[in-house]
């Protein structure tokens, strides 16, 4: 098992990680002052359900807790106010009161909406993090929580620590092929923006998703993850560095909105979007990143690498504007100064739709 301790300016909490991390639960929350009898309402979704639910139920019951749970359908769409709304009266009809848990067993989507249910339910109650999806070794670090709305992702947020990550590695064996890749997006992000060794290694062993399993896949998500809490132990709250962490989200983002929350997995959305930033460097920087050959790369793994069809850039660059990380409507995107080496930098609207439409115009040769 290996363990770690995320530190941020808020909170210091554990993270276990590996195969039966789940047995680890009772000792872990008994060390979280969590005495029997305390209510814990696991919110999952209803492809997760069927195949964990009962494990993780029966261990919290076996250890004395008072255990309810919550099933939200299954996919990016489920991150939405109904849902949160459900999830809150759910609370409200179990009696959770402000010494209870909530617990987000599954991937990203359950883990934000739950997180944010935890944040906001009496003002805040605790929850913990049992990711089991790849893409939920970046989700579930860091205090991210939120829900989305039509007119952008995840709008409506809170940062709101979890008191501990258990990561129970043998849950991912279930996990279709489209969301391992969705996740390895993540992976990529993390080694672009902080470590050229282990962008160096991804390309040397990780050529295909068949390679991701085993040994290679645990040391992707250590890696992820030690490269996630590193920022986050910098910068919490997004002030400065953690914006980092975005690389290919503004463009990403803008994708998830404009198709339809699900249309594309956030992964498939992210690595476009680094496509997309990864050009954008090229053309503010005068460089050129081509030896790296970045598209036939992300193609390897089955990666969409060019705009969808049907998508106006003007229509993208105002979602653009909308980010989270543009200030009076100036777009600010995250930029690959060398590999492991990242910046924010303002753009100009007039660049960025010369650029979009340039992207859209070359159907993947980055
Ligand atoms: N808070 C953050 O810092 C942060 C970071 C990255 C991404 N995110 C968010 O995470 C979300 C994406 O997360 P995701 O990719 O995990 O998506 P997800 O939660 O929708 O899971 C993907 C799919 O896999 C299924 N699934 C989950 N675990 C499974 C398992 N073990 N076996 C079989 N099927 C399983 C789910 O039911 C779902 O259909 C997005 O909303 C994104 O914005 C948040
Ligand atoms: O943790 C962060 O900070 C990130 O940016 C991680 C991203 O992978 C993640 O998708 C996050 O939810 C994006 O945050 P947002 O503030 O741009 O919505
Ligand atoms: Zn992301």
């Amino acid at each position: 098992m290996i363990e770690r301790t995320i530190e941020t300016a808020t909170k210091q909490y554990p993270l276990l990680l590996g195969d039966g991390a789940v047995r680890a639960l009772p000792c872990l929350l008994r060390a979280l002052s969590c005495p029997p009898g305390t209510k814990m309402l696991i919110i999952t979704d209803d492809v997760v359900a069927p195949l964990y639910l009962d494990e993780v139920r029966a261990t919290l019951a076996a250890a004395g807790y008072d255990v309810y749970a919550y099933i939200i359908p299954n996919g990016e769409a489920a991150k939405s106010f109904d849902n949160y709304y459900a999830c809150q009266t759910a609370a409200l009809q179990c009696g959770l009161d402000r010494r209870s848990l909530i617990v987000a067993l599954g991937g990203g989507v359950v883990g934000d909406l739950a997180g944010f249910v935890a944040a906001t339910y009496m003002r805040g109650i605790r929850y913990i993090q049992m990711p089991t999806t790849l893409l939920a070794h970046d989700s579930a670090v860091g205090g991210k929580v939120a829900i989305n709305h039509p007119l952008g992702k995840n709008m409506i947020g809170a940062f709101h620590q979890p008191e501990a990550v258990v990561y129970d590695t043998a849950f991912l064996r279930t996990l279709p092929e489209r969301e391992l890749r969705s996740g390895f997006a993540e992976v990529i992000k993390h080694a672009l923006i902080r470590d050229r060794r282990f962008y160096d290694w991804l390309r040397a062993e990780i050529k295909t998703l068949a390679d991701l399993q085993g040994g290679k896949l645990a040391y992707c998500i250590e890696k992820g993850i030690d490269i996630k809490a590193s920022v986050v132990r910098e910068d919490e709250k997004e002030t400065g560095v953690r914006a980092h962490l975005n690389f290919g989200h503004t463009l990403g983002h803008a994708l998830e909105s404009e198709l339809g929350y699900g249309v594309l997995t956030h992964g498939e959305a992210v690595a476009v979007g680094m496509l997309f930033a990864i050009l954008v460097s090229e053309r503010l920087y005068g460089r050129s990143f081509a030896e790296h050959r970045f598209a036939e790369w992300f193609a390897a793994y089955g990666f969409p690498v060019s705009l969808p069809d049907g998508l106006a850039p003007h229509r993208l660059l105002e979602k653009m504007k909308g980010d989270k990380k543009a200030y009076a409507g100036t777009v600010r995107m995250v930029l690959l100064r060398e590999i492991g080496d990242v910046e924010v930098v303002e753009l100009e609207d007039d660049k960025l739709l010369a650029w979009l439409c340039e992207f859209a115009g070359q159907g993947g040769e980055r």
